[in-house]
């Protein structure tokens, strides 16, 4: 339904969900099994239907930046990458970022979760107790029984929502990968299953495909068969603009906020408001909850005063910690005519590929652009980990991420074939931060990744350049790598860390923004129940309340958050 369905409806809810993203779909999907449990999402964006940047997998890097699907966020200028300001998209779309992601599916490791659980005092957050609940979103699709072995089925559940599955499409640069991972054993070791919690060693990408069509929690759980629910309703092109106090509690003092306030997303004065019976949850991502938490005076008073927000909460964490993985793309000429440049450059070939997805949602443009994916540590002896102290959650979690790819992803040059390497450092120790310069509810955050603040994460990000290089030495591949595009392995430290600062960019995986603290703490925005400190009826579920970034990509944590979080709300309200 659009905003004015909803204003004629009179219609009252238990549950508000803001944010028909990745976590808040699954809230509606799940909260709305309660048939005495009314539910409502309220989405900023719109539908995610026949929009084909979106469904057609390998087209997931036209979804963002700079579309009418995605939030068209710029980061402020960055110190460590040469003070450039970086485009941040963010879903605004039915399906949040899981609508316009890449679409990796990589749940991380045991530490990153076991760590989650220390953190928060709740044991409810480590990898044992949670793996019950990456299940239920996991709907893995196993390839053929006769396809080479690039999997272990016992980490996977047939039986969960969200779809899962492997490439189909196989690609000139998959054999010449695998290869190496068995000529080059020590330093890249093969690993058949990334999701198995040790997640270290290059295996196959697994990726929210469904038959050849991308899986988001829009396609997943608001398929039909849920979202025809009577219980559960969602609202499209509708911005929440603030939460409000409705009251307070008679027996504690608390303030309960559980309304929330909102306008149609193509702005105007008319504000609306509903409060919810039971709750009102937040999950609006990691730029969007500390955006409405701000705009409703929860945060730092002083700088909510400076900029004529009158505090009505003090939680000063709130916006603060914000956690990203730097990411940089390398490329080399190779000896191939087999990549996927070609389409890009040929607008025949192109219609063919199409063709061919369109009439059996097969061929290239049926898988993502990376069909494998790497999980690396330092060495032990690393001189970095001599002069820095581990910033990973445990020696189960990677340090950095190659993710190999056919082809240039994006634009290539006019002619030529390529490989490309792209690295991320996934144990960054660099904070950032989500602040406001407006009161107005329209106008952008100010968005700080912070990239680089550490040195110790350009540290991280220089090995992980220099191990893509190694990777391409390997000597199956002599006669296929011809040139780097990009970087020689020959270039100094000193000329690395300037290449490296001028082409660094965001993997899109911003965390942590109000995040979860022990009870008592006094940091953090959420208990381990993920309700506010010191209010009552406000809930926050979605990447924000990560407390550290999983060395993965983030929308597996993400799922798996929200499915406890499910949870631990319908037994608050049992
Ligand atoms: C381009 C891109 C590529 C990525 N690639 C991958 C990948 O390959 N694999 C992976 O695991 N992760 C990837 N990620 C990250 C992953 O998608 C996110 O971590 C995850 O989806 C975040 O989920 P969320 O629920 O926190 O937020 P979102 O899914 O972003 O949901 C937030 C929702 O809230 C809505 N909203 C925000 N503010 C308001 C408001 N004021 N009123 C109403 N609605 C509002 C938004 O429109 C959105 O729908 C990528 C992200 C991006 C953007």
């Amino acid at each position: 339904m659009d905003l004015t369905d909803l204003l004629a409806s009179n219609l009252t809810f238990d549950f508000i969900i803001v944010g028909g993203g990745t976590a808040g779909n699954v809230l509606g999907n799940r909260l709305s099994e309660n048939k005495e449990h009314s539910i409502v999402v309220i989405e900023a964006g719109g539908s995610n239907a026949d929009v084909l940047n979106i469904i057609v997998p390998f087209y997931a890097p036209r979804a963002t930046p700079h579309t009418a699907q995605d939030w068209n966020y710029t980061t402020i200028p960055q110190a460590g990458l040469n003070d450039r300001s970086l485009p941040y998209p963010r879903g605004f779309v039915l399906g949040g970022s899981s609508s316009v992601n890449s679409m990796a599916y990589t749940r991380g490791s045991k530490d990153d979760y076991d760590r989650f659980a220390r953190v928060s005092g709740d044991d409810g957050w480590s990898w044992q107790n949670l793996v019950q609940y990456m299940r239920r979103n996991e709907r893995f699709h196993p390839p053929p029984a006769n396809s080479p072995e690039r999997f272990d089925p016992a980490v996977h559940s047939l039986t969960g929502i969200n779809s899962v599955s492997l490439p189909k499409f196989l690609r000139d640069s998959d054999a010449r990968v695998v290869e190496t991972t068995s000529i080059l054993s020590q330093e890249f070791p093969f690993n058949i299953d990334m999701n198995s919690g040790s997640p270290l060693g290059i295996g196959w990408t697994q990726s929210t495909i469904n038959n050849g069509s991308r899986s988001s929690s829009a396609t997943s759980y608001l398929a039909p068969q849920y979202i025809t629910r009577p219980n559960l309703h969602v609202v499209l092109n509708t911005m929440v603009t603030r939460v409000q106090q409705s009251n307070h509690s008679s027996r504690t003092g608390k303030p309960i906020f559980q309304t929330v306030e909102f306008a149609p997303s193509t702005g105007g004065p008319n504000r609306f408001s509903l409060t919810a019976k039971k709750e009102l949850i937040l999950s609006a991502g990691s730029i969007g909850t500390p955006h409405i938490l701000m705009l409703s005076g929860i945060g730092d008073s002083s700088t909510l005063s400076s900029i004529g927000i009158k505090p009505t909460h003090i939680l000063p964490s709130v916006g603060r910690n914000l956690i990203d993985h730097p990411f940089l793309r390398l490329s080399w000429l190779v000896n191939s005519t087999k990549t996927f440049d070609n389409a890009e450059r040929n607008a025949t070939l192109a219609a063919e590929e199409f063709d061919e997805w369109n009439s059996t949602k097969t061929g290239p443009l049926a898988d993502s652009a990376s069909s494998q994916l790497g999980w690396l540590r330092l060495p032990p002896n690393s001189s970095v980990l001599q002069n820095f102290s581990d910033p990973s959650a445990g020696p189960l979690s990677a340090h950095f991420e190659l993710l190999f790819a056919n082809g240039i992803v994006g634009t290539p040059p006019p002619t030529g074939n390529y490989f490309t390497i792209s690295v991320a450092v996934v144990s960054p120790t660099s904070r950032g931060s989500v602040t406001l310069n407006s009161s107005d509810p329209f106008a952008a955050p100010m968005i700080n990744p912070n990239f680089f603040e550490s040195d110790r994460d350009l540290a991280l990000m220089r090995e992980a350049v220099r191990t893509a290089q190694r990777f391409v030495a390997a000597p199956n591949l002599a006669d296929y790598i011809l040139s780097p595009i990009s970087i020689n392995a020959t270039a100094s430290d000193a000329e690395l860390d300037s290449f490296i600062r001028q082409n660094t960019g965001s993997e899109d995986h911003p965390v942590g923004t109000a995040a979860m603290s022990a009870v008592g703490a006094d940091y953090g925005v959420v208990d381990p129940d993920l309700t506010v400190k010191g209010v009552l009826g406000l809930r926050i579920v979605d990447a924000s309340i990560f407390p550290f970034i999983p060395a993965a990509h983030t929308q597996a944590a993400c799922y798996t958050v929200a499915e406890r979080a499910a949870d631990l709300i319908k037994a608050a309200f049992n």
